[in-house]
């Protein structure tokens, strides 16, 4: 491995947990200085343990992701996203936050194991870790199409794909997803598994195509990430970004909506996984 990528920046945090035992280490940093009961201690150091020691033991005790996965997930977190955007070679801000990573990939290959789908559409590709994670688990007849508006990060991805044996199975469609979506619908295309992880404010939208047309299978599912957006849906609403209202709206929207069942599991940022009544 070269230097350059085993030179990994650390990501920040971004889901309710990451975010809540950051903040407990500065509650802890506080609480030292303060002259505080050795009780009220021991208590402040226990929730911290309790916390901060979840994602380490999901990573001990989660099957290990592929090489292939490995070295998709190093060389993400390498690129110098925000020098991409400012030389104008991605259309956003893109950042190795958005790769959803090990614990997400497999529980997402398990999901395909488990539900035994063929065909997968993938709404927000970013550099291809959910994609390739989800194409691994697929029969070698089985196929996945990713939706991704930035032209730099889907060759990015293709680039990744072409060292896995999986890599071939993954169709890359760039534009903006509701045009591919559209397309799809045209060409009477039907996907047992749906991941939509794209841009908050188009989640209504995509999710309403699939319900409304053949688009998602009679018995297929749907799953959505970031539907606990470090916390924001269930915060107070005035310290919402917009980003945060779109996933509040969208929650709010498969709850009071008849035709489907769904459940949220507090897995990183929250997924949320949608069927049909
Ligand atoms: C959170 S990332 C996807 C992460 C990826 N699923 C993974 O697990 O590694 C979201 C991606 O959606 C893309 N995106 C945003 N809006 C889009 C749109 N309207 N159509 C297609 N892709 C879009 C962004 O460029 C970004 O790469």
């Amino acid at each position: 491995m070269t230097e350059t990528l085993t030179k990994i920046n650390q990501p920040r945090p971004v889901t309710p947990l990451g975010i809540l035992v950051e903040e407990l280490e500065t509650t802890l940093k506080l609480a030292k200085q303060e002259n505080i009961s050795p009780e009220l201690a021991v208590s402040l150091q226990k929730v911290y343990e309790l916390a901060a020691g979840i994602d380490p033991y999901l990573e001990e005790n989660t099957t290990n992701e592929s090489p292939e996965l490995k070295a998709l997930s190093e060389k993400s977190a390498a690129e110098d996203w925000s020098q991409r955007f400012d030389d104008g070679e991605t259309v956003r801000q893109l950042e190795q936050e958005m790769l959803s990573g090990h614990i997400e990939g497999q529980t997402l290959k398990m999901f395909v194991s488990m539900t035994k789908a063929k065909r997968i559409l993938e709404i927000g590709m970013f550099t291809g870790y959910s994609a390739l994670a989800m194409a691994e688990a697929l029969p070698a007849d089985g196929d996945i199409i990713a939706c991704e508006v930035d032209e730099y990060v889907s060759e990015f991805a293709k680039k990744c794909f072409k060292i896995s044996e999986h890599g071939k199975k993954i169709k890359v469609k760039t534009a903006p997803a509701i045009e591919t979506l559209k397309e799809l619908i045209d060409a009477k295309q039907t996907f047992d598994l749906v991941f939509i992880d794209a841009d908050k404010g188009g989640y209504v939208d995509y999710f309403n195509l699939l319900i409304e047309t053949d688009l998602l299978a009679k018995d297929g599912f749907i799953c959505v990430d970031n539907t606990l957006l470090q916390g924001q849906p269930y915060l107070p609403p005035e310290k919402r970004t917009a980003n945060g209202e779109a996933i509040a709206k969208f929650n709010q929207t498969v709850t009071q909506d008849p035709r489907v069942e769904q459940v949220i599991l507090p897995l990183r940022d929250g997924l949320t996984i949608i069927k049909r009544k």
